[in-house]
C-alpha cells in the first residue's frame, strides 16, 4: 500500500515517503486571528485533518502537526486600532473562537500551536544566518526593517515556477530602502503610529515578526530543518509559501518534502471571504445544520476542488450523515457513542481511494455501499452481518472525521451522559412538539412563552425549513 499525494511544488502526485521512517511532520499556515473564522477559513484545517488521520489510522505513521497561529501582522494592528482594543486582546478572541469552530466540527487538535509572538529568538536567529550568508540585509534607512535579498538567492520563484523579472513588487514595506523592489520583508520596523506592545528588540531595531519568516522560525523549531508536509490554501503559494522555502533553503534547511494546497470555498464563483461580504461565519452556519453535517459538507469535496458553497448541498450533506447514523443506530441498538477498534480491516476499495491522493468521493462512495448493505441484512434480520457492516462503516468515516456515534458529536463517551443527552432532547422536543401545536392554532402568545422558557434555561430555537431545531446557547463565542 503506497499513499500517493500531489505535490504541488513538482506539480504532480508523488509516493509519499517520509524523513523518518514510521513519523510524519507536517506544518500547515494557521490563521491570522483578525476575525471570527468564516467556513472558508476552515477548509484548510478539515482537509488536513483528513490527511492526519488517514497517515495515523491508515498507514500507522506517528503524526506531528504544528498549525501556527499569526497573532500578530498589520491587519490585526488596523482592526485594533479601528476597534479601539488592545491587538493582542482581539486576536486572542478570535484564536478562542478559531479553536472552538475546529473543535466543533471535529478536528483533531494540533500536536502543537505555536504562536508567532512566542518566537521571536527563533526569527532573530533565523535572520542572523541569512544575514551573513549575504541573503538578508537590514534597510539602510534604520526603519528597522529587515528584508531577504532575492537576487542572492537563484532558486527563488522555484516554488510556485516563475522568473523574479515576472514577478510584481513585493507591498509589504517602503521599497525605497530595498536592492530590488521584489525583496520581502523578513521583519518590520515598529512605526510611530504602532502600540509599544506591538515591538520587541532585535539586532536591528525594534520592530514586529514578518508573515513569512514566522512559518520558517516555527516549522524549524517543531519539526527540523527537513520535515515532510508542508500545507495551506492554495492562495498562499505566492508569495507566501514561496518566500518561506526561498528564507528556509537559503538559511541552509531542506524544508518541506512536500507541499499540499487546498482549494477554496466560494459563493457564486468568488471566493468566500469577509473583505468581499460573501462570507458565512461557523457560528451562523451550525444553527441551520447540525456541525456533523458541515463537516460532511467540507470533507466530502476532494481537497484540490473548489466548494461551491449552497444551502441545497448542505442540506444533502445533512441527509447524508442522516442516512449514515440512522443505519448505525439500527445496527447497533443502546450504543450511544462507537468507536473503531483499531482491529476492523479496511475495504479495499476504501484504502485504495484514500491512497490516492486522499479521494474522499471514492472513500465515501464505499461508506454508502458498506451502509446500503447494512440496511439490507437488517431488514432480513440478519442482525449479526449488520452490526459487522456498522463497526466497518465506524473505522472509515472515523478516519474521515465524520463517524455519527464519535463522542465528539454524541455529547460525551462518560456513561450516563449520553442518556442525558437522550433525556433533555425528549423533553426539549415535547416542549417543541407544545409549541407547534400553539402555532398551529394561532396561539402565539403560548409559542413564544415556550421558546422564551427554553431561551431562560439556556436552549435555543432556530426554526428551518425541516422543522424546529434546538442548540444549547454558547456564552462568549459569537461575536
Ligand atoms: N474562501 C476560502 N476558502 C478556503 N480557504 C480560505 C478562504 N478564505 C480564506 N481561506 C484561508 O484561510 C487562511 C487565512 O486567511 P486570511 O486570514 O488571510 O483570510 P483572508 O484570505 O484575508 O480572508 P478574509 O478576506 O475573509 O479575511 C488562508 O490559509 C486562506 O487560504
Ligand atoms: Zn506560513
Amino acid at each position: 500500500m503506497t499513499l500517493r499525494l500531489f505535490d504541488s511544488a513538482a506539480r504532480e502526485i508523488r509516493d509519499f515517503v517520509p524523513v523518518t521512517p514510521g513519523q510524519v511532520g507536517i506544518y500547515i499556515c494557521g490563521l491570522t486571528t483578525q476575525a471570527p473564522p468564516h467556513i472558508g477559513h476552515v477548509r484548510f484545517a478539515v482537509a488536513f485533518d483528513v490527511l492526519r488521520r488517514w497517515l495515523m489510522r491508515g498507514h500507522g505513521y506517528d503524526v506531528t502537526l504544528i498549525r501556527n497561529v499569526t497573532d500578530i501582522d498589520d491587519k490585526i494592528l488596523a482592526k485594533s486600532a479601528e476597534a479601539g482594543e488592545d491587538w493582542f486582546a482581539l486576536s486572542y478572541r478570535n484564536e478562542r473562537l478559531t479553536s472552538e469552530a475546529l473543535e466543533l466540527l471535529g478536528v483533531l487538535p494540533a500536536s502543537y500551536e505555536p504562536r508567532a509572538t512566542g518566537h521571536v529568538p527563533e526569527m532573530i536567529e533565523l535572520m542572523r544566518v541569512l544575514i551573513e550568508k549575504g541573503h538578508a540585509y537590514p534597510a539602510p534607512d534604520g526603519s528597522g526593517d529587515v528584508y531577504f535579498d532575492v537576487r542572492s538567492w537563484p532558486a527563488y520563484g522555484e516554488l510556485t515556477r516563475q522568473k523574479v523579472e515576472d514577478m510584481a513588487a513585493a507591498e509589504d514595506a517602503d521599497p525605497r530602502g530595498k536592492h530590488d523592489p521584489r525583496d520581502f520583508a523578513l521583519w518590520k520596523g515598529s512605526k510611530p503610529t504602532e502600540p509599544e506592545s506591538a515591538s520587541w528588540p532585535t539586532p536591528y531595531g525594534v520592530g514586529r515578526p514578518g508573515w513569512h519568516l514566522e512559518c520558517s522560525a516555527m516549522a524549524r523549531k517543531y519539526l527540523g530543518d527537513t520535515f515532510d508536509i508542508h500545507g495551506g490554501g492554495v492562495d498562499l503559494r505566492f508569495p507566501h509559501h514561496e518566500n518561506e522555502q526561498a528564507q528556509s533553503r537559503a538559511a541552509g534547511m531542506g524544508f518541506a518534502n512536500y507541499w499540499l494546497h487546498n482549494a477554496w470555498v466560494t459563493i457564486s464563483g468568488e471566493k468566500m471571504s469577509k473583505s468581499l461580504g460573501n462570507s458565512l461565519l461557523i457560528a451562523e452556519v451550525t444553527k441551520h445544520a447540525r456541525p456533523l453535517a458541515v463537516r460532511y459538507y467540507l470533507t466530502a469535496a476532494h481537497y484540490r476542488s473548489t466548494i461551491e458553497f449552497h444551502a441545497g448541498s448542505l442540506a444533502e450533506a445533512e441527509a447524508a450523515v442522516d442516512r449514515i447514523e440512522g443505519f448505525l443506530r439500527r445496527a447497533l441498538p443502546g450504543e450511544h457513542t462507537a468507536q473503531p477498534t483499531g482491529t476492523e480491516i479496511l475495504p479495499e476499495d476504501f484504502v485504495a481511494a484514500m491512497d490516492d491522493d486522499l479521494g474522499v468521493s471514492g472513500a465515501l462512495a464505499v461508506v454508502h455501499e458498506h451502509v446500503r448493505t447494512g440496511n439490507i441484512a437488517l431488514d432480513e434480520d440478519e442482525a449479526e452481518v449488520a452490526a459487522q457492516e456498522a463497526r466497518l462503516v465506524i473505522a472509515m468515516t472515523d478516519i474521515l472525521g465524520v463517524n455519527p456515534l464519535a463522542p465528539n458529536w454524541s455529547g460525551s463517551d462518560t456513561p450516563g451522559q449520553g442518556e442525558a443527552a437522550d433525556a433533555l432532547d425528549a423533553l426539549v422536543q415535547a416542549q417543541l412538539a407544545a409549541r407547534a401545536g400553539a402555532r398551529a392554532a394561532r396561539d402565539y402568545a403560548t409559542a413564544d412563552a415556550i421558546r422564551d422558557q427554553l431561551h431562560a434555561v439556556g436552549i435555543q430555537i432556530d426554526d428551518t425549513p425541516t422543522g424546529a431545531r434546538w442548540s444549547l446557547v454558547k456564552h462568549g463565542g459569537e461575536n
